[in-house]
């Protein structure tokens, strides 16, 4: 199970406060989509040169014009770019080609979709990484729910976890193993990132 720190809502210099006190207890450092909209590609290539042995996600959420975003993705140095499950299979197929010929990765974001169908046309599709996602908006009318998990039941893919997980909920998700734990404001917003990043990255080895 990997660790993955979502760097969102924050500006240049605190994204890399903030990897420097944590890089050594996460796997994935992802550059929000916030983050990439202020910076663009820029942030994500210094993140790359100044952390080669953390793989990078680029939060692209990407829902059309495939091919080019996944394309500003990887040759920044991402190892992996999210792309939202709406998007047309068209969009997805360009992606996950782009992603084979540039050896990373594609995170299909579920975001706002709980259809049991559209999960089975992603695998069929060739999808092999999700989140199950519960959107910053809606954490402020819920916390994350493991019933998400059963979405995702029996099929094939690698599931990543992401929306408000914080160090009372992570034991719960734990449970359902998943492959990536992905981790916002509860690390970035703490008084003390390290500590709880540490404490985390303990719970899921
Ligand atoms: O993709 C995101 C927002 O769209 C975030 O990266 C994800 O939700 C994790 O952050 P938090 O733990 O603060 O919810």
């Amino acid at each position: 199970m990997k660790l993955q720190l979502a760097l969102d809502r924050l500006s240049w210099d605190r994204c890399f406060q903030l990897i420097e006190e944590v890089s050594e207890s996460i796997d994935i450092i992802e550059v929000g989509t916030g983050v990439i909209k202020e910076y663009g590609m820029a942030i994500v290539r210094e993140i790359h040169n100044r952390y080669p042995n953390h793989e990078i996600l680029a939060d692209m959420k990407t829902c059309d014009a495939g091919k080019h975003e996944a394309k500003q993705a990887f040759s920044a140095g991402a190892d992996i770019t999210t792309v939202m499950a709406f998007s047309a299979d068209l969009t997805i197929k360009d992606t996950l080609e782009v992603a084979e010929e540039s050896g990373g990765e594609i995170m299909i974001d579920l975001l706002e979709v709980d259809s049991r169908n559209r999960m089975e046309e992603l695998s069929k599709v060739g999808v092999q990484l999700v989140s199950l996602h519960l959107g910053k908006d809606r954490q402020q009318q819920e916390g994350f729910q493991t019933d998400l998990f059963s979405l995702v039941k029996g099929l094939d893919l690698k599931i990543a976890v992401a929306g408000g997980v914080n160090l009372e909920s992570l034991p719960r998700i734990i449970q359902e193993k998943p492959d990536i734990v992905i981790v916002g404001s509860a690390i970035t917003g703490a008084d003390n990132p390290k500590e709880v990043a540490r404490q985390m990255k303990n719970m899921i080895s």
